[in-house]
């Protein structure tokens, strides 16, 4: 069998055991349950704390697993990103109550509060700030107001925890963060390998059938060069004759947040009959 981690709770668990419900496989149904064996897949899926993830996956014991990319370098842990996915989406940011500071320059001194050490450490590091660092377990935007710290390093989605802190943020983003599946780097899954790269193409499949739409219109066939460069697929588009002389059949793929664009575009070269469907799975 396959072993894979998901997420058990947290921004990143439904999204994760969403995608993999579309990719096809059984997902639990309660959010108790740690385990849950797919026979029909051949797949055992654990359900743990996202930021063990990377560790678990690092020691062996795991073939593959779903974390954030933050947490992934949060851990350390010999593992790598096999495959963005898209959501979870990120950045990882440093703020202070304004007038503290303007740049993380000015952070020589002075103590930061995040839940994400290593991240900081190695920031930290990198940029020759010599800073103390406080390990909070969450909430850090309090540790300001409560005198534990003067800047906090953390996870920004929306910026409203931020915002109502009245904290501001400084600098450069630190990372950019999404859920990624990881794996050990040069790791063969061995008499699994083959399940393993066939669970990446199932995952592949989704994104892209939730980023692609299928075109399909009917034009003049002396408009068709002007038409396939609006709709170029992923390969070419597949051209067919209408019973109608002179003109032609499309489809081709494009991608999902540009089509009403290109059917406007299509419409005014003279094509008609412009239909888009959602593409539910795909093989590439
Ligand atoms: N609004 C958000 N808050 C926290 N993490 C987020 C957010 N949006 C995306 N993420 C990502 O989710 C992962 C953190 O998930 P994790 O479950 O550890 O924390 P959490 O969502 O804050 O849950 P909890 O506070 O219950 O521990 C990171 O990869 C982070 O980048
Ligand atoms: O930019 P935003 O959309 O506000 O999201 C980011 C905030 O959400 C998370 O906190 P969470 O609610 O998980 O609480 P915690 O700090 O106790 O983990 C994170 O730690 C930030 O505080
Ligand atoms: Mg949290």
């Amino acid at each position: 069998m396959l072993r894979i981690a998901v997420p058990n709770k947290g921004s990143l668990s439904d999204r994760a055991s969403a995608m993999l419900r579309e990719a096809g496989y059984q997902q639990r149904k309660e959010a108790k349950e740690l385990v849950l064996v797919d026979p029909g897949n051949a797949v055992e899926f654990f359900y743990l704390r996202p930021r063990d993830i990377a560790v678990y996956v690092s020691s062996g014991r795991l073939d593959l697993g779903i974390t954030g990319r933050d947490l992934l370098v949060e851990s350390g842990a010999n593992a790598e990103e096999v495959l963005a996915l898209g959501f979870g989406r990120s950045t990882f940011r440093y703020a202070v109550k304004p007038g503290w500071a303007r740049d993380t320059a000015d952070f020589d001194g002075l103590t930061i509060a995040t839940s994400y050490e290593g991240i900081v450490a190695k920031h930290l590091a990198a940029s020759g700030i010599q800073a103390s660092v406080v390990h909070l377990d969450g909430a850090v935007e309090t540790a300001i107001e409560l005198g534990v710290a003067q800047v906090v390093a953390d996870v920004v989605e929306t910026g409203t925890s931020l915002r109502n802190a009245g904290l501001e943020v400084i600098g450069e983003p630190v990372m950019e963060s999404e859920a990624v599946v990881i794996r050990r780097p040069g790791a063969d899954a061995g008499s699994q390998e083959a399940k393993a790269r066939q669970f990446l193409r199932r995952l592949k499949g989704v994104l892209v059938a939730g980023a692609y739409v299928m075109m399909d219109y009917d034009c003049r066939a002396e408009d068709l060069e002007g038409a396939v460069a609006l709709t170029p697929g992923l390969e070419a588009p597949t051209v067919s004759p209408l019973h109608n002389e002179g003109w032609v059949a499309v489809r081709a793929m494009v991608p999902a947040a540009e089509a009403q664009r290109i059917m406007d575009d299509l419409y005014e070269l003279g094509a008609r009959a412009i239909l888009t469907t959602a593409i539910h799975a795909c093989r590439l």
